[in-house]
């Protein structure tokens, strides 16, 4: 699993191993890890024109020392200092061995600028020299190595508000933070390399599966397995106006670690249902949990979807079937997907509100109505009624085309049929919807159902790496 911790649980963590440690010990850890980071995003230091954006704390600290290693192996290294202090003891190190003070000039001839403008200490947004200075490396197509974070961006949220760098690669120490996971400063921050620096830390805030995480989670069958003990998935979805979506949400739930399916909804869709996969049974019977809602327009019926979300199965309510979701239940075993669109008509803001503030409104709504809520988009935020939150980064860009959700809230109801939690089965959904979009895709256009298709196999490579 991958963990991010909030600026505070950082800081407290820092403080305990500081007061057992020598004075800078944390900071030359840090700084280690960075230039080792740095000589081999460059593929060397010898010869390499490095150029260090620093401002007034201790993350210009860390990258004025990283200075210093790189100054010893041969680099030529310039500190643009873009504050009226800058850590002294840093600066002092990198003019001893031969590093200079420069100016914004130097930008533009640099094979790397390093980002030691703020680090966790910083607020929102640059300030115009820090901006300019950013802007310069970019439009000389400078990389950008960023210090612990991209600055500008807000750290404990992941939003960014105002100017901020883009970086090619972020280094960052002891954990990671909330803003390398969550869009839009993820997409800020490039490839993020961690450098253990020792740090004792608490349950995470915000966490983000792994392909061993995914073996660990999924349902395997084992030799006493029958396809009821397997779990059975209700499908409450689809309609005359969307048959398709009915046929594409079975489709992805086929690819789950599902038994069966029971299709509930209008004969003439059941037939097509029936023909793309003659697996599925028309007949209504028991089942394990319910997926509700892909293409079912007007056939949405309020009341009978608050009955099944008063049942003691699960459910999990997509597109149409999150008008029927109230904030007066316990909905403990619900899951909601929706996209910011439909998370923004269900709490009343703007869409563009959520987009901007995604792990706010994820965990909003999670309060609010008392359910898990995967929030649909580049990066996929999961939150659920007990603060737990797990995000999702690594979908293509082309897994956004219609009927792609469809496929998610099959292959999600799947994994509650299957007796996971609303957390686990739709931190599952989405890892494994990437995967097999990626798969499928190989940088190229996919459809919903390509995406489907490929689940088997995109299972299988995890499962068995
Ligand atoms: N914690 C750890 O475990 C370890 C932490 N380490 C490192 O320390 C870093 C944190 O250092 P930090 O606390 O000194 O804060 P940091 O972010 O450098 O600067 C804050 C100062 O910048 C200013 N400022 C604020 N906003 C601004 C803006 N938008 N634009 C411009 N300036 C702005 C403001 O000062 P002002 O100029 O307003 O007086 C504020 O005081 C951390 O990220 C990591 O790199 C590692 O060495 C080892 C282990
Ligand atoms: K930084």
């Amino acid at each position: 699993m991958r963990r991010a911790h909030t600026v505070e649980q950082v800081r407290a963590a820092e403080a305990s191993l500081m007061a057992r440690l020598p004075e800078g010990t944390l900071m030359q850890r840090a700084a280690t890890g960075l230039a080792v980071a740095i000589s081999n995003f460059l593929g060397r230091a010898y010869g390499a024109r490095v150029v260090l954006l620093i401002g007034s704390g201790d993350n210009g600290g860390d990258a004025l020392y990283a200075g210093v290693r790189l100054a010893r192996r041969g680099a030529h290294v310039t500190a643009v200092l873009l504050s009226e202090k800058a850590h002294e003891a840093g600066l002092e190190a990198l003019l001893a061995v031969g590093g200079r003070v420069g100016s914004p000039d130097d930008i533009a001839r640099a094979d790397v600028v390093v980002d030691g403008i703020v680090g966790i200490g910083g607020r929102p947004g640059l300030r115009p020299d820090a901006a300019a200075a950013v802007e310069l490396a970019e439009s000389h197509n400078v990389p950008i190595v960023a210090v612990d974070v991209p600055s500008g961006v807000d750290v404990d949220t992941g939003e960014t508000p105002g100017p901020h760098v883009r970086a090619d690669l972020t280094v960052t120490f002891g954990t990671h933070k909330i803003c390398h996971l969550i869009d839009p400063a993820a997409s800020a921050c490039g490839p993020v390399h961690l450098v253990d620096i020792g740090l004792d830390l608490p349950q995470a805030s915000v966490e983000s599966l792994q392909d061993a995480d995914v073996r660990a989670l999924y349902p395997v069958p084992h030799g006493e397995s029958d396809k009821y003990s397997r779990g059975v998935l209700g499908l409450m979805a689809g309609s005359t106006q969307y048959p398709g979506a009915a046929v594409i949400a079975t489709a992805g739930a086929l690819g789950g670690p599902i038994g069966m399916i029971r299709y509930v909804g209008p004969d003439a869709v059941a037939a097509e249902v029936r023909a793309a996969h003659p697996e599925i049974v028309a007949v209504e019977g028991r089942v394990q949990a319910w997926a509700v809602g892909s293409g079912l327009g007007d056939n949405l019926d309020v009341p009978q979807v608050r009955e099944l979300l008063e049942a003691e199965e699960p459910v999990i309510l997509d597109a149409d079937g999150l008008k029927a979701l109230d904030d007066s239940g316990d909905h403990e075993g619900v899951l909601a997907t929706p996209h910011a669109g439909e998370l923004a008509r269900l709490l009343g803001v703007e869409r563009s509100t959520v987009e901007a503030e995604r792990l706010k409104h994820a965990r909003l709504a999670a309060e609010r109505f008392d359910a898990t809520v995967l929030l649909k988009g580049a990066t996929t935020v999961i939150a659920a009624p007990d603060g737990h939150v797990r995000v999702n980064g690594n979908a293509t860009p082309w897994l956004a085309t219609a009927g792609a959700g469809d496929v998610l809230a099959g292959l999600c109801g799947a994994f509650l049929a299957a007796g996971l939690t609303a957390l686990d089965a739709a931190s599952l959904g989405a890892y494994l919807h990437a995967a097999a979009a990626n798969l499928a895709s190989d940088d190229g256009p996919i459809t919903a159902l390509s995406v489907a298709a490929a689940l088997p196999e995109a299972t299988r490579q995890l499962l068995q790496p």
